[in-house]
């Protein structure tokens, strides 16, 4: 299943977090649509290939979530491709993006590769502080956004992105409203810990993202995916 628009839940797996084979094969084998292999800091070649390898033994879509040009490499069903919305540091919308396009352009797929619209809107997490989004959006400013990705800029993914901090259901809802007369899928991400929280997400956002509570609480982690696919 390697249509986005199809899905309902991920598992994000950081590279540079340790994850043993059980727990491992009880995440991919959750009924889970697919694993994101991503993060914003210690991601290298070697931790993402090596985690590739270990999740290619299930038989479910393993996407890499780029986050720097080091880490482009062949092997993965899917290349999600970030681009910040909100921020004015022109590196992180097309810059990169631009980079990746002289380096591997020849190289690419151009079917493998979906391009995220992301609005970072907890301005404490890494990937803020990484990409100079700052600014607290309110839920105005996520629903301009959401019409940007949505109705303008009519990108495949718009994520609302909270990673770390569970986030504003009312924006969310907003944003869902929004995309819900486009063809592009709304992701939210962020500080889910619990069934019930993916719960309330899952009925507004498309597919619910799950990162963290995967290393820390990964029995109630585990939880999420039935409580998002059982939620309308
Ligand atoms: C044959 C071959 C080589 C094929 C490959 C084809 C291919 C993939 C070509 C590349 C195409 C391309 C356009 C690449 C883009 C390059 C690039 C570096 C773009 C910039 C991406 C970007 C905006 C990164 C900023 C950081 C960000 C938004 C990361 C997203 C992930 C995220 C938010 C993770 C959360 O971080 P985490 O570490 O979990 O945080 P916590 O610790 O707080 O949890
Ligand atoms: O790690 P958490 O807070 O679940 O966030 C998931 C994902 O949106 C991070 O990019
Ligand atoms: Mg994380």
């Amino acid at each position: 299943m390697y249509n986005v628009r199809e899905w309902r839940h991920v598992f994000k797996l950081d590279p540079n977090k340790e994850i043993d084979d059980e727990l491992l094969e009880r995440v991919c084998e959750s009924g889970t649509d697919a694993i994101v292999v991503g993060g914003s800091d210690g991601v290298t070649l070697d931790n993402v290939l090596e985690l590739m390898v270990r999740v290619r033994r299930f038989p479910l879509p393993c996407v890499l979530e780029v986050s720097s040009l080091e880490v482009v490499t062949p092997g993965f069903d899917l290349y999600f491709i970030p681009a910040v919305l909100n921020t004015t540091e022109a590196d992180w919308i097309t810059g990169l993006h631009f980079e990746a396009m002289k380096e591997y352009g020849e190289l690419m797929n151009p079917d493998e590769l979906v391009v995220e619209g992301y609005c970072i809107a907890n301005p404490e997490c890494k990937a803020a502080k990484l990409t100079g989004a700052l600014k607290r959006p309110d839920a105005e400013d996520i629903s301009a956004y959401a019409r940007l990705a949505g109705h303008l800029w009519k990108l495949p993914i718009f994520y609302l992105e909270y990673s770390g901090k569970y986030g504003d259901v009312k924006a969310a809802q907003k944003a869902a409203d929004i995309l819900s007369e486009t063809k592009t899928t709304f992701f939210y991400g962020g500080g889910i810990k619990t069934a019930e929280q993916a719960k309330e997400m899952g009925q507004y956002a498309d597919v619910v993202v799950v990162g963290n509570a995967i290393y820390d609480f990964p029995e109630e982690a585990l939880k999420t995916v039935t409580a998002v696919k059982n939620s309308v």
